[in-house]
């Protein structure tokens, strides 16, 4: 055997990357040589390792490395989900005591007696079965940069009450605090330090803490589903998740989602897809509806709906805000933003808030208010429909003469001056509101609800479900998967159309050309595709977790290993094509394949941790290319590891292209000869062992280039599930209004 061969088959044999490294750090660690060919370390304790010329090379020695890589892998991936799963329990176990800590005193707020809604009987019975929510003084400010004040969005002006059995319609010009003023009811302020939000809230006359969760369903403006699934599957799975421990049986859980479907007029599109903005499926009030529906799984008996119009024809509107009306018939409890409502849907409401600049406007019921405005003096023709004269009446009119600006503003300082004077006669919290109240004393509550803060299945079930979900979605996405075979295909012709390996020496650089070729293009095609999907799972994900249908840890299992089959058989389409096209190296197909389709799962797992750590798609997306430059410098042949930065010589370990190709060129090159005709640069090369050296990549096994992508794999999804778990949402406290 070649004296080179010997050299790097010994270095593969006993602790290859410790020799290896040795070798190029040997001044470093003052290692001594000594004379009979053994050296000795000084992390080696002395221990002199044996000569080189007398390990055997065994020619299956790289299988044994792979199946030892394999045993590791196995090992690692155990490790570290168990270590994930006792992360994440510490992590649940903490949150937990946190949330069942009852007795914690809220600030500014001492000695508050406690509700806590264990259960959904609870809820729905006795003190929450119809509940009136009371609230006033609303306070919210902005901070601003300094040398400004604060801004003020709610000026502490308003009150009211949202009764059951009726609908409250929240009304005002844009901009005028309409959705700030729900998210603050419903206690649904995104946490923001800027933020400084006062105000009181009731229950049926009783007053609650800051932090107290109303037993109630939010439906937010825009609500994002997962496009593949029709609606009785989205409305089977929520109802797996939310009532599985007390709708034990599949049939309890098929009535309680024909009920569902029958209430919000969702029959007749029980099989038809959700769909989104690129993938057909349901109409605009179809998908509001059936937002509604996935809140009203459990029945709460509060919803509160963000512009449930918005988007939709005057059709499609009057149908969802008809089911509104149908379900405050039921006894619930309706608040509602209305931006520019028909006459005939602003007929479906009993009571009306209207704001304009954060300062209450009216608050009454909704019949009354146009004459309201014309005792006040803004009273207007017949022909003019009453939603379209009070917000014109509450409007500032911008940009026209200034004559006209400022009749305006004296007409809005005018109603909401009138609307302060009657405001404490309108709204009163001295009694006790609803049903149930009187029997309930009349001391501050904290209330604590968690059935919203609780999954409602166990975590196996939890897995199962979205493991489930996962895999459909990703069959279903037709057009994504064709788009990716296509790619594979066509990217297998070119490389394998232009590459025709032999065996001369020109064949050395076009190898190692084409193996790099293989790397690039399959990283970037994974993480592009993670980073672009990613993102947009995330804000539905979000959602999901933040209403605690399920926990952050299942879904992130989940969702990694749905990934796998996928990756695994695009790769064997390429891999298929291009190894007997190109003429790669007969025998070793196998680890080709093997080492393509770990490098595939290690760039998505890169992939998914910039996506689970971005705030947007955008960011992620801006952040792809820098990631992207960095590997292809830090691959192994662009620049030597002793000129790199120090700071960034860690890229060189986590370097995903680098590793990529490591494998490719060991498993190719190894036991390969070459003729010493043909063009060639620099001296001839006559073994694949020697083509490797030139490279560095001597001494290099697949067993490294395993272990290392293994890490990557592991460090990638431990920090996506944190990044994912950490970035979990949490909501603003009301604090007691400054006296
Ligand atoms: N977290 C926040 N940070 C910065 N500005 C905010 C925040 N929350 C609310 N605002 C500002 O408060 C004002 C009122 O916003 P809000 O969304 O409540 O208005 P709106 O009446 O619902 O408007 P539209 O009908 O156009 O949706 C806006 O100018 C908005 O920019």
């Amino acid at each position: 055997q070649h004296p080179f061969q010997v050299a790097a088959q010994a270095n593969k044999f006993a602790s290859r990357p410790k020799l290896v490294d040795n070798a190029s750090k040997k001044k470093k660690n003052k290692k001594v040589n000594t004379e009979d060919g053994t050296y000795s370390s000084p992390w080696r304790f002395g221990r002199k390792e044996p000569k080189v010329e007398e390990i055997v090379f065994d020619s299956s020695d790289w299988r044994r490395d792979l199946f030892a890589a394999e045993f590791q892998l196995i090992l690692l991936s155990v490790m570290s989900s168990s270590l994930i799963a006792v992360l994440s329990w510490i992590w649940y176990r903490t949150t937990s005591k946190l949330v069942n800590d009852a007795k914690v005193v809220k600030p500014g707020e001492t000695g508050a007696e406690d509700i806590i809604c264990e259960n959904l009987e609870q809820t729905h019975s006795g003190f929450f079965k119809s509940v009136a929510v009371g609230f006033e003084d609303i306070t919210m400010t902005l901070q601003q940069k300094k040398n400004k004040s604060e801004r003020v969005i709610l000026d502490g002006s308003i009150r009211g009450i949202a009764q059951p059995g009726r609908m409250l319609a929240i009304m005002g010009p844009s901009g005028s605090g309409k959705s700030t003023l729900l998210h603050a009811i419903s206690g649904k302020v995104k946490e923001d330090k800027k933020i400084n939000l006062y105000g009181k809230r009731y229950i049926n006359g009783v007053p609650l803490t800051g932090d107290s969760k109303i037993p109630s369903a939010f439906i937010e403006q825009d609500v994002n589903f997962f496009p593949h699934m029709t609606v009785k599957e989205t409305l089977d799975f929520r109802v797996e998740l939310k009532m599985g421990s007390c709708l034990k049986t599949k049939k309890e859980r098929d009535d309680l989602v024909t009920d569902l479907m029958n209430q919000l007029g969702l029959t007749k599109s029980a099989n038809t897809i959700v769909g989104n903005a690129k993938v057909r499926g349901l109409s605009g009030g179809e998908r509001k509806r059936l937002s509604i529906a996935c809140e009203m799984i459990s029945s709460p008996p509060v919803i509160f709906l963000d512009e449930p119009t918005s988007g939709l024809d005057s059709y499609q509107a009057t149908q969802v805000i008809e089911t509104l009306r149908k379900l405050a018939d039921q006894g619930k409890t309706i608040v509602a933003v209305i931006h520019q409502p028909s006459q005939h849907t602003f007929q479906l409401f009993d009571d009306l808030l209207l704001i304009s600049e954060g300062k209450l406007m009216y608050y009454g019921e909704r019949s009354k208010v146009r004459g309201y405005m014309t005792e006040l003096g803004f009273g207007c023709e017949d022909e003019v429909g009453t939603a379209e004269h009070i917000l014109d009446c509450v409007s500032r009119v911008v940009g026209a003469d200034a004559e006209a600006e400022k009749q305006s503003e004296k007409r809005i300082e005018t109603i909401a001056a009138a609307a302060d004077r009657h405001a404490r006669e309108w709204v009163s919290f001295d009694a006790a509101e609803g049903a149930e109240a009187q029997q309930v004393e009349r001391k501050m509550k904290h209330i604590v609800d968690l059935t919203t803060t609780h999954p409602g299945t166990n975590i196996f079930r939890q897995f199962k479900l979205l493991f489930g979900r996962s895999i459909q979605e990703t069959l279903r996405g037709k057009a994504a998967i064709i788009i990716k075979v296509v790619q594979q295909v066509s990217l297998g012709l070119i490389y394998g159309g232009i590459y025709t390996l032999g065996d001369n020496q020109a064949s050395v650089m076009d190898r190692f050309g084409l193996l790099s070729l293989i790397i690039i293009g399959a990283t970037n095609m994974a993480m592009a595709g993670t980073i672009r999907s990613f993102p947009k799972e995330k804000s539905i994900v979000s959602v999901e977790v933040a209403s605690s249908l399920y926990r952050t840890f299942p879904y992130f299992i989940s969702k990694a290993i749905s990934e796998l089959p996928l990756i695994a058989i695009f790769n064997g389409i390429f891999s298929a094509l291009i190894y007997p096209l190109a003429k790669l190296q007969k025998g070793k197909f196998k680890t080709f394949l093997g080492l393509t389709s770990l490098h595939g799962i290690t760039s998505e797992a890169v992939g998914l941790l910039i996506g689970s750590i971005s705030p947007s798609s955008d960011v992620a997306l801006a952040l792809f290319p820098p990631i992207i430059v960095l590997n292809i410098i830090f691959d192994g042949k662009n620049i030597s590891e002793e000129n790199t930065p120090a700071l960034l010589r860690w890229v060189n370990q986590v370097g995903l292209i680098r590793w990529g190709f490591t494998g490719l060129a060991v498993n190719e090159f190894e036991g390969l000869a070459f003729s010493t005709g043909g063009p060639r640069r620099g001296p001839v090369v006559k073994t694949g062992e020697e083509a490797l050296a030139r490279f560095g990549l001597d001494g290099r096994t697949v067993e490294d280039v395993v272990r290392a992508q293994t890490k990557i794999i592991g460090g990638c999804w431990l920090l996506s599930f944190l990044g994912l778990a950490l970035t979990r949402q949490k909501y603003e406290v009301m604090q007691n209004p400054v006296q």
